[in-house]
């Protein structure tokens, strides 16, 4: 063998000859100069998300048993809705849950503020969206996610039960993703409650007629929805399912 032929242990590997590069991975890892286009690429992007999961699980996994709630971005302080939205928030506390909402502006703070002033544990899962936007101001413990996805799966696998607030398509998509988590049994025993009859009662109608009626969903699927306008109520329900859960 030529004992002037250049040679370079790499890792567990040994190069020798043409194949000895220009460079060691430490000095491409370190250098500055290269192209960036791989951190738009897929690899790296299970990467990121794989950190999503890993820093959404490390924040939440020791949080008491939660509730999560869900309501639209766009409803003023001053309206009748957001003072529901802070008089759950408020009986979910006192009752010990923690109160998880996606952090943004709307009844989703109001649920946060009810938490905050009745000394709870407030929690908001925020997601990046195009506009600039911060966490409300009343949560104690926040996440900001990149991805739908994963914050979605946060939503729900830390919480004991499900609420919706009056909202809009990311309401419904959250309320419909939940339900059908529980009509497949992929959670158990987990109460879906919506809150505001008035506003609610139109989608009952249709899920009962025109969802049942034509065989859309099973008649008994109509039961995994419980109504109520009374936040002690709501916190019944959750309890109860709870306790059958063996939760708390
Ligand atoms: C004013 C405005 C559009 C702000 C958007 N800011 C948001 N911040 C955090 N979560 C959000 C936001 N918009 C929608 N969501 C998600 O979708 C639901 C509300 O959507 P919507 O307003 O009902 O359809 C919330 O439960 C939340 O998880």
């Amino acid at each position: 063998m030529n004992s002037q032929m250049p040679e370079r242990r790499q890792g567990p590997s040994l190069v020798r000859g043409d194949l000895v590069p220009k460079s060691t991975y430490d000095q491409r890892l370190l250098d500055r100069k290269g192209p960036t286009g791989w951190l738009h690429e897929d690899p790296w992007r299970v990467l990121r998300i794989q950190s999503e999961f890993v820093e959404g699980f490390s924040v939440l996994a020791e949080l008491p048993t939660a509730v999560t709630v869900f309501g639209s971005a766009r409803v003023p302080p001053d309206s009748p809705d957001y003072e529901l939205g802070v008089r759950l928030g408020s009986a979910l506390a006192e009752a010990g849950f923690a109160v998880i909402t996606g952090g943004g502006p709307g009844l989703m703070e109001a649920a946060n503020k009810g938490a905050m002033e009745a000394g709870g544990i407030s929690v908001g899962l925020g997601i990046e969206l195009p506009h600039e936007q911060r966490l409300n101001d009343y949560i104690n413990l926040g996440v900001e996610f990149r991805y739908f996805f994963v914050r979605k799966t946060m939503f729900t696998k830390y919480a004991c039960g499900f609420i919706a607030l009056p909202g809009g398509f990311g309401t419904l998509d959250e309320l419909f993703e939940s339900l059908t988590l529980v009509q497949t049994h992929k959670v158990t025993s987990f109460p879906v409650i919506l809150m505001g009859s008035d506003f609610w009662g139109p989608l009952l109608d249709w899920v009962r007629g025109t969802l049942a009626e034509t065989g859309k969903i099973s008649p008994r699927d109509v039961d995994l929805l419980s109504v109520t306008d009374d936040p002690d109520e709501a916190v019944r329900i959750v309890v109860e399912a709870a306790r059958r859960n063996g939760d708390r």
